[in-house]
């Protein structure tokens, strides 16, 4: 079915949520306020700007993507001598379409880091070293950066913790599942799309993990987010999996880049602490600009090892939710509960799946 641009009701922008209170360690009362807009835009979008003004700097992230630019620009040989398979075929440099996207390679090129592990050993799948490239400042830029984000991510949690009502106890419980992040960083370089290209800049998907950290550069009109209004039918199938278990309603809506702001969005694992009480949201680029777009995602993720299962806290706010009235009504109550899962299994299977050379 065609629908107009014209035809769509006007979808409100991805809120806003300022993370000041829970930087400032006097600010109980906008602490509340702020785990209660990140509760209302998880139940709602799974997307939303994080102001982190007060956190980052914006001359440090300028800085980031301009070694990252100093990066992408190299000879391609020079950029080959850290391709993934020189490591365990996760970390290191994807060239341009090696990352598959619903069996479409999509139309950027990016280096890849993963948590460091001990005893690497680059035949296990993801166990492997990170290939830092040898500019003059990238490797300590970035190292700064993932320990920022990791801590970002503790703050993150906490706050969502409490928007979720849990109890101190409780959230010691979910703080230790994700103390320890098997985190991920990627830096991705976007050519712009070629207008007869069979794909996307990145197709259409959901991130697995916990919370993804965007920095993008200030390029507009790249990254989609597809958010759901019960009502509106724009795409009839989803490009993800069986059409009977994906159809849903709504459209997409751009997530331009906010100065001061990264976006922020969570990943399956929150699915499944809260029981689908947050979704994972899908989101793509199409970046048919003519700048090439640079953009860093920061996935804090759960431990390597930890056991991810629905929480008490979510299950309580399941069963004092009145059922839906209409079928256009969003259930908040899934038909069956989400299956415990260990984040690293999943993880591997999940990333094998990206890469089409990935080393067994
Ligand atoms: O480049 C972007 O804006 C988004 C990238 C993304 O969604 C991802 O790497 O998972
Ligand atoms: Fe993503």
């Amino acid at each position: 079915m065609a629908i107009l641009a014209s035809d769509i009701p006007k979808l409100s922008a991805l809120p806003v949520i300022s993370l000041a209170p829970w930087l400032n360690p006097h600010d109980s009362k906008g602490r509340i306020s702020t785990s209660a807009a990140l509760h209302a835009a998880c139940l709602q979008y799974g997307f939303f700007y994080l102001d982190v003004s007060t956190y980052v700097d914006l001359e440090e992230t300028a800085e980031l993507e301009r070694l990252a630019r100093e990066f992408f620009v190299l000879p391609q040989e020079e950029k080959e001598k850290l391709a993934l398979k020189y490591s365990d075929g996760a970390r290191g440099y994807a060239r341009l379409g090696e990352n598959v996207t619903n069996g479409k390679s999509d139309n950027h090129e990016a280096l890849e880091f993963l948590c460091p592990v001990e005893e690497p050993d680059k035949k296990k799948p993801l166990w492997g070293e990170n290939q830092w490239p040898p500019i003059p400042g990238f490797r300590e830029r970035y190292e700064a950066w993932v320990d920022k984000m990791k801590n970002l991510g503790m703050i993150v949690m906490e706050a969502m913790a409490n928007g979720l009502g849990m109890s101190p106890e409780e959230w010691a419980e979910l703080r230790a599942q994700v103390d320890d992040s098997f985190w991920v960083m990627r830096v991705i370089g976007y050519p712009p799309l070629p207008s007869d290209y069979d794909g996307h800049s990145c197709g259409a998907h959901r991130d697995y993990g916990c919370l993804t950290f965007l920095y993008m550069d200030p390029t507009p009109g790249a990254l989609e987010v597809f958010v759901r209004q019960a009502g509106l039918v724009v795409r009839k199938q989803s490009p993800l999996g069986p059409p009977e278990e994906y159809v849903e309603e709504g459209a997409w809506v751009n997530a331009d880049p906010i100065p001061g702001c990264v976006v922020c969005n969570i990943g399956e694992m929150w699915e499944v602490w809260t029981n689908g009480l947050y979704r994972s949201t899908l989101h793509r680029v199409v970046h048919n600009g003519s700048s090439y777009r640079v953009s860093i995602p920061f996935f804090f993720e759960p431990n390597f090892n930890a056991l991810v299962k629905p929480l008490p806290a979510a299950i309580r706010i399941q069963e004092e939710t009145p059922k839906p009235k209409t079928k256009y009504m969003h259930s908040l109550v899934p038909q069956k509960p989400y299956k415990p899962t260990v984040y690293g299994e999943f993880l591997l299977k999940k990333i094998a799946r990206n890469f089409k050379k990935y080393v067994d």
